[in-house]
């Protein structure tokens, strides 16, 4: 492969939808959405529309016969994920490039686990605040997809065709040197700023201006450090304050991926924020007073909805 020419994407929602319409901008051919025959009809009866343009795309069903892709992306949430690693089984051959843009340091181990490492990248996407109603998807800021390996002092050749793409694509992206650590620093924020906007029911704008709330904020993120010191990963105060001068260009009425779910009644993502930062507490020894309680009020507002 010289470079990426077909893209299969699971997941067209408030991520996937944002950064398929770029590679739609790009070449109508070049990206394929992998959905079951349920969600395929829904699709086509109402087109996903994204920023108020309507789309599209080539939907494959997972039982169809295709070619492998040289990339597939991953972009459904937790609940959702064990089906589309099966479901996306005819995309993936040999040289297929993986990357999974689910918040969490929980996802990649799940896929490493049925499709193995070589061709996993890394990858989350941050200051996005695409938001999904229905099939509308609209944001203001596209924010960037960090992704490499592991490590990134040079580019492997997975990482330069992914590259490649989005500077084709007009995806904005960054390779950070250490991506293991930038992973644990997006799994603090989300540890923080999803979890506590889940349950006060509040959009960015309250962080910005209710000093309660951030610090309500901060303390659950305060949790991920402690851990991350003895994991060897070593995030600091200035990590969080780069959170918040990401939080301050935010729109003050956008929401967090977890607000959303718990307004749209769906499943929450908690066993992979406070539920993974109890497992590793437990693991390394640090108390989790603050997840302690955000896991059993997730999991209760969840109950309340269903
Ligand atoms: N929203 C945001 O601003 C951000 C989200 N994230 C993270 O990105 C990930 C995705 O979040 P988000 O886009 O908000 O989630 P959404 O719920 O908006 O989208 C998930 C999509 O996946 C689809 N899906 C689930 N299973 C399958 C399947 N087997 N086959 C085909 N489609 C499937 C769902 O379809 P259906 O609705 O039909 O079930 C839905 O459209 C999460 O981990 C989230 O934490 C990260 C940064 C920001
Ligand atoms: C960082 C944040 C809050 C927005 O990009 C996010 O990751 C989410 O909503 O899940």
């Amino acid at each position: 492969m010289n470079e990426i020419q077909n893209v299969s994407l699971i997941g067209l929602g408030a991520i996937g939808a944002a950064y398929a319409s770029r590679l739609y901008d790009l070449d109508p051919t070049c990206i394929r959405v992998v959905a079951d025959d349920e969600r395929i009809a829904r699709y086509q009866t109402r087109p996903v529309v994204v920023n108020g343009r309507g789309y599209e795309f080539t939907y494959v069903s997972p039982r169809a016969d295709t070619e492998a892709a040289d990339l597939v992306i991953i972009a459904v949430k937790y609940d959702g994920l064990a089906q589309a690693l099966v479901d996306i089984r005819r995309h993936v051959g040999p040289d297929t490039i993986i990357l999974s843009l689910l918040n969490g340091i929980s996802s990649e181990e799940m896929i490493a686990q049925i499709y193995g490492e070589k061709n996993l990248l890394y990858a989350m996407c941050v200051a996005i605040d695409a938001v999904r109603n229905d099939s509308a998807v609209a944001f203001s800021s596209i924010g960037r997809i960090c992704f490499g390996e592991l490590k990134n002092e040079t580019y492997s050749r997975n990482v330069q065709l992914v590259k490649e793409l989005f500077d084709r694509a007009e995806i904005p992206y960054e390779i950070p040197v250490d991506m293991q650590r930038t992973m644990w620093w997006k799994f603090m924020i989300n540890v923080g700023v999803n979890q506590t906007s889940a349950v006060l029911r509040a959009p960015y704008g309250v962080f910005q201006t209710v000093d309660e709330a951030h610090e309500l904020m901060a303390r659950a993120m305060q949790e991920v450090i402690l851990i991350s010191e003895r994991a060897g990963i070593h995030l600091t105060q200035a990590d969080l304050q780069a959170f918040d001068a990401i939080l301050a260009d935010l729109a003050p009425d956008g929401k967090t991926s977890m607000l959303q779910d718990i307004e749209a009644g769906r499943k929450t993502e908690v066993e992979y924020l406070a539920g993974k930062v109890r497992e590793l507490g437990k693991q390394y020894g640090v108390a989790t007073p603050v997840n302690d309680m955000l896991y059993p009020l997730i999991r209760a507002i969840e109950a309340m909805n269903a």
